[in-house]
């Protein structure tokens, strides 16, 4: 505990702290003061137990069991007196070593640098002014905001509580969120559950605001303290990971199997005991893919990084598999289906209908009446319309500096800013935002009104009640403005305002403004209404259920609120992928539906539900609905949670968005949680498996595009390593049975594995989607990874390597006969063949069809890869002094035909009948659908 003149932080009174703590409740810290302090205490961050240190990971490659063998391989050439054999198994290991040790240093890296971009913010007061700050850069006596949904950034002392509660769970461990005050507390030893006026890092606001001083920061944090013991909860490696593992294990096992038969048959045929040993251990170490954890990291963090570019930010690497398998994606409407660029284009006061025009948040603009401009000073209802709008409103608008384009800044050569360099800007929520730029249409200004109205209290909107409500004292009186959902409203009205008078609010009135509302609602348009009354003292409004009640009803305005440009398109590559888009929203049905109807969300058939009728049916009934439903509307957060459910017992893989705190529940249970980027609260982020940076719906699609396709390159090179592998084994086995001689030497083996298998394998990782990868249904969450005949795939075309490979060593043997060197040339044109065949069979792998449904050269990394290769082979057989170490000689034009036309083989002779079989598959299918309307199925 860190005591102040003998007392703790929550024993201190206000001036106490402030002046502990040398800071300013109303000014915060200066940015100098504060820059000084972050320098000599240092960042407010959670000290991390360091990853693996370079040199570590760079070790952990040499202990690999293989590579023990191999090391105790090299020894025995060593003391045998094969020094070449002995060095060069030596310089093996270490470059294979070293490549390992590249490519996970690398994955680690990215996963860092992921850790880093979700790093969360904090609100600050320094210098006077509000400023958004990374969180590790608080330091002690910063004043700090807090809102409902933030994560409390350090450990605070709070002055001033507006109905905060903050759930501590994480530090305390209990659930129930904890009601804070901004009290001095007398005693001294209390739990940290009691310290009302303290707020820790870590936890998280779950409603109210408030403002504090930062008190302490980082490793001194009560979060701080028991960091060491919370902190070691590991990465936990995605599932396709863990079976990967789990497939290499069995992959040791067998491969140990293989080279003891094939060792015992060589030696059984009479190969020398040595030569055997050596072959063995070569052909283990080759068979066992060990790079393959460390591909798929790799594959898993370059598509993570993909996403990024494309606005999808994944906090858990997870995720990137379940992405690909997402069967609908539940979205929320406002600001990721549509631009969240809201306009008033309509009002309706007491009968009458007023058209607003202007675009964007410029105050200019007209109020027209049948055709006619109206005059707003002489138009009292209007008038109470436009003040409550301006008053029940916490958003500014600003003329500022246009962000100068820096394209421009570069060529522009100094000249003075003309007259539009200046543009409109709101501050705030854009749907409040609006109804300023109509309030200034109408020329009243916020600003104005805050010189006669003080603002005493607010209700403050949530997503449950629909509306928001503010107490304000003028010379006149007192009053509640309230603005919110009409259909929701209008419950809470006993009058309305009808030209200057004040009716009571009959049936056929209320008709008339629900009428209204629908009518406008058709349009897209998103319907707010304003109701007042006056009241006489505070007493009458303790609770938003007091203050929201016997009110006045004024009118409606309703707003645009444009779909995103992107968005349709998004949708319909959803359509197509198999994918069901439903939207949820807070929104009213009628918008909602017309503006799902023009983005292509309802389909045939597609159904709206609202909330009432959500609280209405049980689980069942929702799960039976659940599949026509495209639009869930007037929907309360906890409604999401059920949706999210739902689906999930229909058997759908559930994408669902959310923003507010409430949100987080749902964004928790989905299959892949969704949080906002820009709106969305620290604890729905926290809850989240991916953050949309731009909030935008595409960019989902763009994730589940890339989770699609992070996918098939892991099998693509699954697909490669392992049908590479088994070819290695299958030449030597079937020679050892048949009881030739070696095909293959050691060195010409670990060649094999370190050179053709790895560099292309990795390109395979980064490879080009196919044309198809979005036209098919998502893939089942359990399929097995070799599933969709990827099993037979590796296995058939190993097991062609192998023979094709045999087959040209056989032919190489025979017609060398009594040659001196029979033997040696006979294996240089099977190390040829198997490696050109595995050159050929790596374009193979990039199809799931075959290599003619491939552009050759599209991805360039494998042509690098593959050309790479090509030139060290090259190298070894042509380059005079690695001709004894690699035990080769030179080939001739005739090898060379016999090489690759025994290379092509498997690839070309599969490919070949995989086209055939196509076609014969395309006539079925059009006999089966009837032509065009076949509904999209994967050709797989
Ligand atoms: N600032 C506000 N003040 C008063 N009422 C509001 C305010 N913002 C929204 N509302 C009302 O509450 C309703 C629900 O808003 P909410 O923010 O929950 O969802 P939404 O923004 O309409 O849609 P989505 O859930 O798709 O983002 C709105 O339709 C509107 O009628
Ligand atoms: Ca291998």
């Amino acid at each position: 505990m860190t005591i102040v003149e003998g007392k703790a932080w929550h024993q201190l009174n206000e001036g106490q702290l402030l002046e502990a703590l040398n800071s300013d409740i109303q000014k915060g810290l200066t940015a100098d003061e504060a820059a000084r302090r972050l320098q000599e205490h240092g960042p407010n961050e959670l000290v991390e137990k360091l990853g693996e240190s370079p040199l570590k990971l760079l070790l952990n490659q040499f202990k690999d069991f293989m590579v023990l063998v191999l090391l105790g391989a090299t020894v025995i050439s060593g003391l045998l007196g094969e020094m070449l054999d002995a060095l060069t198994i030596v310089a093996i290991i270490l470059i294979n070593g070293v490549l390992g040790f590249y490519q996970e240093y690398r994955a680690e890296r990215s996963l860092r640098a992921l850790k880093e971009l979700s790093a969360p913010s904090a609100k600050v007061i320094r210098g006077g002014e509000y400023q958004l700050i990374p969180a590790r850069s608080l330091v002690a006596g910063d004043v700090v905001l807090l809102e409902s949904g933030d994560r409390v950034p350090a450990d605070l002392r709070l002055l001033e509580c507006n109905q905060i509660s903050i759930d501590e769970a994480a530090l305390t461990g209990e659930s129930v969120p904890v009601v804070k005050e901004a009290v001095t507390i007398e005693a001294l030893d209390l739990p940290l559950g009691d310290r009302k006026n303290c707020g820790y890092l870590g936890t998280m606001v779950t409603r109210g605001t408030a403002k504090g001083v930062v008190t302490v920061t980082g490793m001194n944090t009560e979060m701080g303290k028991i960091a060491n013991l919370i902190q070691q909860t590991e990465e936990a490696d995605t599932p396709l990971q863990h079976r990967l593992e789990q497939l290499g294990k069995i992959l040791i096992i067998v491969s140990i199997i293989l080279t003891v038969v094939v060792v015992l048959a060589g030696i059984l045929h009479g190969q020398p005991i040595y030569d055997m040993f050596l072959a063995g251990v070569s052909l283990a170490v080759a068979a066992i893919p060990e790079g393959l954890p460390a591909i798929v990291t790799i594959a898993l963090a370059l598509g993570v990084q993909r996403m990024i570019k494309r606005r999808a930010i994944v906090r858990k690497l997870p995720s990137v598999e379940t992405l690909g398998c997402a069967s609908v994606i539940c979205s929320d409407k406002t600001g990721t289906l549509t631009q969240n660029k809201m306009t008033v284009t309509k009002l309706w006061l007491g009968g009458r209908t007023i058209e607003v025009t202007g675009e964007g948040y410029e105050p200019v603009g007209q109020l027209r009446e049948e055709g006619k401009g109206i005059d707003a000073k002489g138009d009292p209802s209007l008038r109470r319309l436009t003040q409550i709008a301006a008053l029940c409103n916490n958003s500014d608008l600003t003329e500022q500096e246009k962000n100068e384009d820096p394209k421009k800044r570069k060529s522009g050569k100094g000249e003075p800013s003309s007259g539009d360099s200046k543009e409109w800007r709101i501050k705030g929520d854009p749907t409040e935002g609006a109804l300023l730029v109509l309030a200034a249409k109408t020329g009243l200004a916020k600003s104005s009104l805050n010189s006669l109205y003080t603002r005493i209290k607010e209700f403050p909107f949530d997503p449950e009640r629909k509306r928001m409500s503010v107490l304000v004292s003028h010379q006149g009186g007192k009053l509640i403005c309230t603005k919110g959902a009409p259909d929701l409203l209008v419950g809470q009205c006993a009058y309305v305002l009808w030209g200057d008078q004040v009716v009571p609010f009959t049936g056929t009135i209320k008709q008339k403004v629900l009428a209204a509302n629908e009518a406008m609602a058709k349009d897209s348009l998103r319907v707010l209404g304003f109701a007042f009354r006056e009241v006489k003292s505070y007493d009458e409004c303790n609770s938003n259920e007091e203050a929201e009640n016997g009110l006045i009803f004024v009118g409606l305005t309703g707003m645009m609120d444009p779909p995103r440009k992107e968005v349709k398109e998004a949708i319909s590559k959803c359509r197509q992928a198999g994918i069901k888009t439903v939207m949820i929203t807070g929104d009213h049905g009628t918008t909602a539906e017309a503006i799902a109807k023009s983005l292509g969300i309802m389909g045939r058939g597609g159904r709206v539900v609202t909330g009432a009728q959500l609280s209405n049916m049980d689980d069942d009934e929702l799960e039976k609905i659940a599949d026509d439903v495209n639009v869930y509307a007037r929907v309360s957060p906890e409604h999401k949670l059920r949706i999210v459910q739902a689906l999930q017992r229909r058997g759908h893989v559930v994408a669902m968005t959310g923003d507010g705190v409430n949100d987080a529940p749902a964004v928790k249970a989905a299959d892949i949680g969704i949080a906002m980027g820009i709106s969305g609260t620290d604890v729905t982020k926290e809850a989240s498996a991916l953050i949309l940076a731009d909030d935008n719906f595409s960019s989902i699609v763009a994730a589940v595009e890339e989770g699609r396709g992070i996918y098939e390159n892991i099998r693509k090179f699954i697909r490669y390593l392992l049908a590479s592998n088994v070819g290695e084994i299958m030449t030597m086995f079937m020679a050892m049975m048949a009881g030739l001689p070696l095909p293959l030497v050691p060195i010409q083996i670990l060649w094999v594995n370190l050179v053709t298998d790895g560099l292309p394998a990795m390109a395979l990782g980064v490879d080009q989607a196919e044309s198809d990868l979005m036209q098919h249904k998502p893939r089942s969450a359990k399929e097995n990874i070799f599933a969709r005949r990827l099993g037979w795939k590796i296995i058939s075309r190993g097991i062609l390597i192998g023979l094709c490979t045999l087959g040209a060593f056989i032919l190489a043997l025979n017609e060398g006969a009594g040659h001196s060197d029979q033997l040696i040339h006979a294996q240089t044109v099977a190390f040829a063949t198997l490696v050109m065949a595995q050159l050929i069979h790596v374009f193979d792998c990039r199809s799931s069809r075959s290599i003619f449904h491939r552009k050759l050269l599209e991805n360039k990394f494998l042509v690098l890869a593959v050309l790479s290769s090509l030139i060290l082979m090259i190298a070894v057989l042509y380059v005079e002094p690695l001709q004894p170490v690699f035990k080769t000689v030179p080939l001739d034009l005739r090898d060379w035909a016999l090489v690759i036309v025994a290379a092509g083989i498997p690839t070309f002779a599969m490919g070949i009948g995989s086209v055939l079989g196509t076609s014969k598959q395309k006539n079925n299918r059009k006999i089966t659908y009837g032509g065009s309307s076949a509904p999209p199925t994967a050709v797989r």
